[in-house]
């Protein structure tokens, strides 16, 4: 299985998992390492305090802020509709909803998308650094002389404003640290076992980490949301399935609980086929074979070689699932038809899978789950508009993919 070879624990051969490609998992510069570019040594440190952040017990007590600003997004979606004759711009709503989540459990704020209808200017600059890593690590790639020709080319104007940022995302971290409160958010968590007896994290890396997670952990779901609604509209039947199936399980809005939605078997293959079909994390996640000679698929691939497993790809390979380019949930019930038998489900890992999966998944799934059930608990979805069609086909991926608006018409429920 070429996902394991790539990124699990090499098992087998004790020689563990193959380390993150360093041209691919480029720092930013005067940063400390996050825990996604740090090496395996400081990684293991790093994953374990940030771990308790996203355990069971804290996403139960993160629950109530999904919950407040879920709300918040369906009343600011009525208010839209009402508004602009039912037309809505859906991906740029369920961004401000997941950013002012992510804000909320990052530096105890939101960035007020969901009040103000604006995105936030550092969010902005912060997705327009990850599209420029983007062009950088292909530079890196190249012969010393040219990258540091590129690199010199690079406008003052455009390195102070990335630093700028930076400094930004490091204060607002500041001033939650500052806070002396208990609430379950992710710096509670991180500061509270910082001080375990064995090696904490740095203020720079707590400060980090809080930019890490808004990076990681807003743009990722808020494109799964858009993806799947964008999909089911296309699918009518299986959107028509969903939201009677949620509307007869869960007879009251405050059905609609996070124990209660993990249960739901459809909802949960509507997400994977989602997931399959449009997976937010669908760059090349390279990693590399240092100094060794590393079997991947029962192929022998030499030492200093890139390699990685391109998630997009294999999910729509028809070697790996049949009628691979339809929108089918119902491959992934227990009960599945006939047809799908042979589908190799173990390839579909949107959370990568060994020591460097992600480490937000738990949390992904519960807001996941809440906002399509809130979507279609509350709103009649009625149509994609015309400057929407091929939303995805439209699409280009710089690391994650940039999305455009997704002006859908809705109607909010009637009995
Ligand atoms: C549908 C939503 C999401 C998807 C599909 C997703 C996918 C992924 C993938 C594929 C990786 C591995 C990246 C690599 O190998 O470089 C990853 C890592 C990571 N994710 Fe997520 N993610 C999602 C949501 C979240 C959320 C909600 C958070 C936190 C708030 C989060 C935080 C992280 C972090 C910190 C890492 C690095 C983990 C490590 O290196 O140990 N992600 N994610």
């Amino acid at each position: 299985m070429i996902a394991l070879d790539v990124y699990a624990l090499k098992q087998s051969n004790q020689n563990g998992n193959l380390p993150k490609d360093p041209k691919f998992y480029v720092r930013a510069p005067g940063s400390p390492d996050t825990i996604s570019s740090a090496n395996d040594a400081d990684h293991r440190r790093l994953r374990r305090l940030q771990a308790h952040a996203f355990s069971e017990k804290a996403i139960m007590l993160q629950e109530k802020y999904l919950r407040y600003y879920t709300d918040k997004f369906v009343g600011r979606l009525r208010d839209e509709a009402l508004h602009h004759n039912g037309v809505v711009d859906l991906a740029k709503w369920v961004n401000f909803l997941t950013t002012d989540v992510i804000g909320d459990l990052s530096f105890g704020e939101s960035f007020g998308g969901l009040a103000t209808g604006k995105l936030h200017p550092w969010l902005d600059t912060l997705f327009t650094t990850l599209k420029t890593f983007t062009f950088i690590r292909e530079i890196l790639r190249l012969p010393l002389p040219i990258i540091n020709a590129a690199l010199a080319c690079i406008p003052r104007a455009m390195k102070d404003h990335q630093k700028g940022a930076v400094a930004f995302g490091a204060e607002s971290a500041r001033r939650r640290i500052a806070r002396k409160t208990d609430r379950p958010d992710f710096m509670s968590y991180m500061m509270k076992h910082n001080d375990d007896g064995k090696k904490g994290m740095s203020q720079a890396e707590l400060e980090m980490a809080a930019i890490t997670f808004i990076v990681a952990g807003s743009e990722t779901t808020a494109t799964m949301i858009s993806g799947t609604m964008y999909l089911l509209l296309r699918n009518p039947t299986v959107l028509s399935q969903l939201t009677q199936k949620i509307r007869s399980d869960f007879p009251t809005r405050s059905d609609l609980t996070g124990v209660n939605l993990q249960q739901h078997k459809y909802l949960n293959s509507v997400l994977k086929e989602g997931l399959r079909l449009y997976p937010p994390a669908p760059d090349t996640l390279f990693r590399t074979t240092n100094e060794r000679n590393v079997m991947v698929a029962g192929k022998l691939v030499p030492p200093q070689t890139s390699i990685t497993m391109n998630l997009w790809a294999a999910g729509q390979d028809p070697i790996n699932f049949h009628r691979p380019l339809e929108f089918v949930p119902e491959r992934w019930m227990e009960d599945a038809p006939s047809e799908f038998q042979n589908d190799d489900k173990a390839v579909f890992r949107p959370f990568s899978v060994g020591p460097r999966d992600c480490i937000g998944k738990n949390l992904a799934w519960a807001e996941m789950r809440l906002i399509l059930a809130q979507l279609v608990w509350n709103f009649d979805f009625l149509g994609i508009e015309h400057d929407s069609r091929l939303w995805i086909e439209r699409q280009k991926i710089f690391s994650l993919w940039e999305k455009i608006p997704l002006n859908v018409c809705i109607a909010p429920r009637r009995d």
